[in-house]
């Protein structure tokens, strides 16, 4: 635009000295005067001309730097997103990236006790589920070094984190963008839909893949136990938190519960968070929890697959009409002492008939292994994938005489629509006393009940 006005002001120049030529050649004729204004217009008229050269060669030695410098740019940029990815390091989206990738946040795709997640795609077209955190009373240092945490970790079997975004102000929620898993959670691929509650997608998965998604998860948390730099345990193992990919291959997501603790220790005491029914005993005893927790949870969830039902349910008795708790390893376990293990798994899959019980059975005792009320007799997860690819024999597990039936499960007012599935979090971590009036509290009052059958 400047050029191109410039070159309109030195044309319209030229043709004025030439119009003052023509007018002083017609007035003044050959004479002295004319001649002197003649040689002033011709040498400014050639100024103009020197003028608009060199202006236009700089103009043209300018452009080709800024193309220049504009391309590098544009692959320094790359080459830094690139790098980002290849580290691992999170980006930082503004919201309103956020608000474009999912279409004002409209399709959402499922709903956790942390906030609610939406599909989005980014502008370089890569699908992504972004979770928005509701009532996160976390500072944002704690926020930013836990995404950090979790973007630098990476495994095949753990979701990746590709950035977040912080609250703007203090009621704003923050971000996390996750990619996008396409077969959902696990949860509605084990358990059957229930009486009126539709549900979108899932299905019945089949033996073998429910057996290579207890691999996977397996692999993902020994990977968290054993392999990182501070040892991260996951806290929220449940169906729910394992998505599976497009070829029914398990994914582990939800760090959000997830603690870091250095390698040599090897206990923390913590507030109790996580979800009812996958609780381990330790969280309300005094020895803290450990990764071994995480082995706990796990066992129920194996024991889950099995049986294709929550491990805790409420059921109707017959002769009175009135409901009932049901907690599923008592059963399992009675069952595996009869040599009846069959008779637990999920009807669906014994239908196929493709069911090999040699199979079951480890699995069964894998899982009862898992669930061990002393965290010191559950297997660490590397010994579990060692069991379950067939390296190492599978024992019968001992016969408990108390399992501490997940206290934080059973709750009066629970109506069973939750599915026996009610996340915990924050609440203030038991301080048992050995004091002559201790009581428990409400919330733990129920049960300590024998597993060895009755
Ligand atoms: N990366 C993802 N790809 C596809 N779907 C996802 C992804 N992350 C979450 N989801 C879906 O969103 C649901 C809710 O996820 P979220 O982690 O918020 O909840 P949750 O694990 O059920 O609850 P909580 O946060 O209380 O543990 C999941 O069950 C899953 O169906």
């Amino acid at each position: 635009m400047e050029d191109k006005k410039a070159n309109i002001i030195a044309a319209i120049s030229i043709l004025a000295l030439v119009v003052v030529i023509i007018a002083a050649r017609v007035s003044l004729k050959l004479s002295k005067t004319f001649y002197l204004i003649a040689g002033v217009d011709i040498s400014l008229i050639l100024a103009v001309f020197c003028f608009l050269i060199i202006r236009n060669r700089y103009n043209r030695e300018r452009n080709l730097l800024v193309s220049r410098f504009v391309s590098e740019g544009r692959e320094l940029r790359t080459e830094y997103s690139f790098l980002r990815k290849v580290a691992g390091v999170p980006t930082k989206f503004k919201l309103e990236d956020l608000e474009e990738a999912t279409d004002g946040f409209r399709s959402l795709i499922g709903k956790g006790g942390s906030g609610s997640v939406f599909k989005g795609v980014l502008k370089d077209g890569s699908q992504v589920a972004v979770k928005r955190i509701e009532g996160e009373e976390k500072g944002e240092r704690e926020f930013r070094s836990e995404v950090a945490a979790i973007a630098s970790v990476q495994h095949k079997n753990l979701v990746r984190l590709y950035g977040y975004s912080s609250a703007v102000s203090a009621n704003r929620p923050r971000f996390l963008v996750y990619e996008y898993i396409v077969n959902s959670s696990l949860d509605i691929w084990i358990f059957p839909e229930k009486g009126n509650r539709r549900r979108s997608g899932g299905g019945c998965l089949s033996w073998n893949q429910r057996y290579q998604v207890a691999i996977d998860v397996a692999k993902a948390l020994a990977y968290l136990h054993h392999d990182c730099r501070s040892k991260i345990l996951h806290l929220d193992v449940k169906p729910e938190n394992i998505l599976l990919d497009g070829s029914y291959r398990a994914v582990v997501t939800d760090f959000g519960l997830s603690k870091l603790i250095a390698r040599d220790e090897s206990k923390v005491l913590t507030d109790i968070r996580g979800t009812r029914g996958y609780l381990a005993p330790e969280w309300l005893l005094e020895h803290g929890i450990s990764e071994k927790s995480d082995v706990y949870s796990y066992g129920i969830v194996l024991l889950e697959m099995i049986g294709g039902r929550r491990s805790i349910s409420r059921v109707e008795v017959k002769e009175t009409g009135k409901k009932k708790l049901e907690y599923f390893p008592r059963i399992v376990n009675q069952k595996m002492r009869e040599r009846k293990v069959m008779e637990i798994v999920d009807q669906r899959l014994v239908e196929t008939n493709e069911l090999d019980e040699e199979e079951v059975m480890k699995l069964v005792c894998v899982a009862m292994w898992c669930i061990q009320e002393k965290s010191r007799n559950r297997p660490d997860m590397v010994m579990v994938i060692e069991m379950l690819e067939g390296r190492v024999m599978v024992n019968e597990p001992p016969d408990s005489d108390v399992v501490v039936v997940d206290l934080l499960a059973a709750d009066d007012d629970d109506d069973g629509s939750s599915g026996g599935v009610r996340r915990v979090i924050n609440v203030p971590r038991l301080q048992i006393q050995r004091e002559r009036n201790f009581r428990l509290p409400s919330i733990c009052s129920s049960i300590i009940s024998p597993i060895s059958p009755r």
